[in-house]
Order: C-alpha cells, then structure tokens, then sequence
C-alpha cells in the first residue's frame, strides 16, 4: 500500500485501488467490479480530479440532454418531464416518491435546485454514462456517428421529403422555442433552438432562402420550408440535424414515393439581370423595396414556399440556376418545372431563354414556362426571329407570363400556383393555364362556365328537387341509388365530351 499511495496520489487518473489475493481469494469480486467499471463507466472523461468539476464535453452533453428533455423549453425539469426522461433512459418511469426523493437530494445539495445539470453526476458515474449512451453519445462523449448518420440509401431516382410525423415533431420544436408566441422565431429564440447543435447549421442565406416576418426573423411557414429544402437536398444533413434534437433514435420515415410527393423543383433560368433573384424573392411575399435591402452575403440561390394545387398545400422549391449556357449538369437540368425568364426591357435577353429551351427541354417532358420579367417597365422588342408569344404558340408552351416585383403591395402569387399546378400535373395538355379563349383548355373551361351550362344546371336541380326530393324520399335509399346512379351517368358523360373536346385541334 505504501508503493501505491503515491503513485496514486501524483495519478489521478487512476480511479481505484484494490488489495487483493488469488491465494486467499480476498476481493476478487472488488477487482473485477472495480476493473470492469474503469472500462465501462469510466470516470476520467466525466469528471477533472484536478479542478473537481465536471469536463467541458461532459457539462455540453448534459446540456443537450436536459435541454431535449425539457420539453415546455422552460428551463426546469418539471415531474412530467422528469418521468418521460426516466422512461427514456431506464425504460421505467420514477416513482411519485422516488422523484420527490430525488429534488430532495438536489434541494439539498444545489441551491438553484433541479435546473442544475449536477444533478446525475451527484450520483453514481454509472448512471451518468447510461444517460449519456441513452441518447447516443459515444466514449469520448461525441453524438455516435451510427445515431448521427444512420445508413439511409435514397434510390436514384426517388426525391427526399418529410412525412407527417416528421412535421409534428418539427412543430413541437418551433412551438417549444417559440416563446413569446408570435409565430416566428427571433434571434435569441433561433440561438436557444440550436444550442443543441455543436454548430449553427443554418447559414446568412437561410433568410432569403424562406418566408420572413417583418422584422427578418423566420416564420413558423418558413421554418417547415426550411426543414424541407434540406430534406430534398440532403437528407443525411437532414437525418444529422433531427439527431440533435431527438431524445431517442430517429423512427421518422423521410422516404416517400413519387405519386404522393410534397415538394416539387423548378428551376428558373435566364441571363444575367433579368430578374432571376427578384423572382425567387417575390416568391416570399417580398417586392423590389425589400429586396434592395438584402446583403449581397445573405443572397440564396434557393426560395422555398408553399402553393396551393387545387386545393392542396405543395412546397414549390425555386432554385436559380446561374450555370454557363453550355455546361449544364444533369443536376442543373433535373426538376419538375422550368421557369425561363427574360427581362422585358432588354430586347437581347429573350433569345438566351429560346436557346435553353431548344437546346436542353424541347425533346424532355419536363413542363416549362416563359416569363416575361419586369413587366412594369417599357417592353423593347426582343432580338430574335420571332416574338416569345409566337415561340410559345409554336412549342405548344403556354403563352409568356407576365411579372414583375416592383409592386407596393407583396408581388402576386398567381404565378408560382401556375408553376407549382405545372408541377405536380406535368400532362401535357393541362399545361395551359391561360385566359387565351383559343386552346382547348380555355375552351373546355368557358363551355363548363358558360352561362347556358350553368343555368341549364341550376334548373336540373332545382327541377330534380323540386319534384323527387320529398322528406320521405330523402329517407329512402332507393332514391339514394337513383341519385348516385345519375351522377355517375352525368360524370362519365362530361369526362367523355371533354376527352373529345381536348382531341379535336
Ligand atoms: N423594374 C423592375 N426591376 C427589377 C425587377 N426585378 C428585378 N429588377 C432589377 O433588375 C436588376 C437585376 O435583378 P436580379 O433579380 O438581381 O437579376 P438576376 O437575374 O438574379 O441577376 P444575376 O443573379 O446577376 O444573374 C436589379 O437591379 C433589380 O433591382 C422588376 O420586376 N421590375
């Protein structure tokens, strides 16, 4: 003992020191306990002998812990809490006076009372470390890379977005840290939020990339997007971010199939200064005004927002393709709807749009659209052999769009509906969404909202009510069949006059 003593004393990494005997069999079992719990629990990277506190990783990791399992964000560990992180950590929930023991220790022994995260590390280290494992963290108290970057393959030709569970959790979080309710997230409650993360994964862009409010600071709207956008670009990221702040392993699937896709691409091309960044920024409700006070630093070349598609909520993500003419990459071509911008006022920027399209989308499905950028400025007559409105007749494109960001009020969302409708219906004779009177589409829709079809139907009901639907005959399920009947014959006739009307020239 007294060769040990000082060895131990000038190491105070070692931890324990057990006199035993193989002959005697005197604390045999202490040695094992003892060795055992050196490579399983040890101490060294939880606590510094030398200062007596705990080590920087350990104290960041405690933080995580507590900061996920504070679910209200109100910086108390409150009962309800306490059980669900129990239940977490040891798969069985504390009970009423086992949690009222445990405050007592903590009143006792620190002042500020269970908001200290001494509060495992006053117990056993074996405990402390089933914590920190419990929610992933590996020996040298780094987040595991199999909890950060679970092995995740995405097919080729599959796209990436949240499902709805994978929503909800990303509402808890922007509600949780939401404090003052106002739907957005201020600077500090945005640094609350990633104090979870090792860094701030979000970088300058992220404002111009998503909806704002009106002091800069993202909304509940554009929180999702966000989250969205780095789904679809990179899950992995994604999966990394989720990991630091769930409390347990990710369940939530991210993986969706093609036909009940949520988020749709389009990129927008077109030559330098014809409004490319005015357009995904008028996407965010912002006109020319506001876009003049955006930092060059803090320009994104991405906006992601919602549009409604008949009815349903579809993220339509905006990305600005500013590649050389002559070098676009599969990427660059790859999306579900291609916006070509020209800028009214320059009578050399149309043809950039024609040669995209004839080199690179005439021959693809992919549906694309012209827009005729800076519509509130002098139209000057474009430079090419013939006008946008002729090229798109000829290309069976719908005819020019017209825009334009400089507005008073937020610019108008019409267009990034047509776009997102393109989108998610990229048939191509429902392309058209024009007022035009000429094609088919604009056809079908007059007859179906002509006066005559209307009126004619306002009295065919009224007729059939008038007539047929007495209080006993709604009760009667005869009626019922007849009705249900009708509607059928009626459906399966509009479809086939308007399937004849969309093939006649
Ligand atoms: N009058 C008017 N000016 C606009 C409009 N949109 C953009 N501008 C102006 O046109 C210039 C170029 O607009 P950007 O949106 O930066 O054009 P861009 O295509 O993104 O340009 P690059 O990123 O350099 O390729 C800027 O000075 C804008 O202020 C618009 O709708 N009306």
């Amino acid at each position: 003992m007294e060769t040990v003593l000082p060895i131990m004393n000038k190491y105070t990494e070692i931890e324990t020191c057990v006199e035993c005997s193989a002959k005697n069999l005197k604390n045999i079992s202490e040695l094992f306990y003892y060795a055992q719990k050196a490579v399983l629990h040890p101490t060294g990277p939880l606590y510094c002998p030398e200062k007596k506190e705990m080590r920087t990783a350990c104290v960041r990791a405690l933080t995580r812990i507590f900061k996920v399992s504070d679910l209200d964000n109100d910086g108390i560990l409150n009962d309800l809490e306490l059980t669900f992180f129990q239940k977490v950590c040891f798969n069985t929930p504390l009970a009423p006076q086992a949690l009222e023991d445990v405050k007592n220790v903590v009143r006792k022994n620190v002042t500020d009372g269970v908001l200290d995260n001494g509060l495992t590390l006053k117990g056993r280290h074996e405990t402390t470390w089933a914590v920190l494992r419990r929610f992933g963290y590996d020996d040298d108290l780094e987040l595991h890379q199999d909890f950060l970057f679970p092995l995740f393959k995405v097919p080729s030709d599959c796209t990436t977005e949240l499902n709805h569970n994978a929503y909800l959790f990303l509402q808890s979080v922007f509600d949780k840290h939401d404090k003052d309710r106002d739907c957005a997230l201020s600077p500090d409650e945005l640094k609350d939020l990633f104090a979870v993360f090792p860094y701030v994964p979000w970088g300058l862009d992220v404002n111009t990339t998503v909806c704002t409010n009106d002091q800069g600071w993202i909304t509940y709207q554009g929180f999702l997007s966000q989250w969205t956008l780095t789904t679809y670009l990179d899950v992995q990221r994604c999966l990394e971010y989720l990991a630091y702040l769930v409390t347990r392993e990710k369940k939530l699937d991210l993986q969706k199939k093609q036909t009940q896709r949520n988020v749709f691409r389009c990129h927008v091309f077109g030559i330098t200064g014809s409004g490319k960044s005015g357009f995904l920024q008028g996407f965010l409700g912002r006109n020319l005004v506001h876009q003049k006070t955006i930092r060059e630093e803090h320009k994104s070349y991405y906006a992601i927002n919602t549009a409604h598609v008949y009815g349903q909520e579809k993220y339509l993500l905006l990305h600005e393709v500013t590649a050389d003419f002559d070098v676009l990459s599969e990427a660059e071509l790859s999306c579900d709807v291609v916006c070509l911008i020209y800028d009214v006022s320059n009578p050399c920027s149309f043809e950039y749009c024609a040669q995209i399209f004839k080199q690179y989308f005439m021959d693809s499905k992919t549906p694309c659209m012209l827009v005729s950028g800076k519509s509130d400025l002098v139209e000057m007559k474009q430079q090419y052999c013939m006008s946008p409105l002729e090229f798109c007749r000829k290309h069976r494109m719908p005819p020019p769009q017209a825009f334009s960001c400089n507005t008073t009020a937020p610019p108008c969302k019409d267009i990034y509906t047509k776009l997102a409708t393109m989108a998610v219906y990229p048939h191509a004779r429902l392309r058209c969404m024009c007022t035009c009177n000429r094609c088919t589409f604009c056809l079908c829709q007059n007859f179906i909202n002509s006066e005559l079809v209307q009126t004619l139907r306002t009295k065919l009901y009224s007729l059939v009510l008038s007539r047929h639907v007495t209080a006993a005959e709604l009760k009667s399920s005869s009626f019922w069949l007849r009705a249900s009947v009708g509607a059928s014959v009626c459906a399966v006739l509009s479809f086939a006059i308007y399937r004849a009307l969309l093939r006649s020239p």
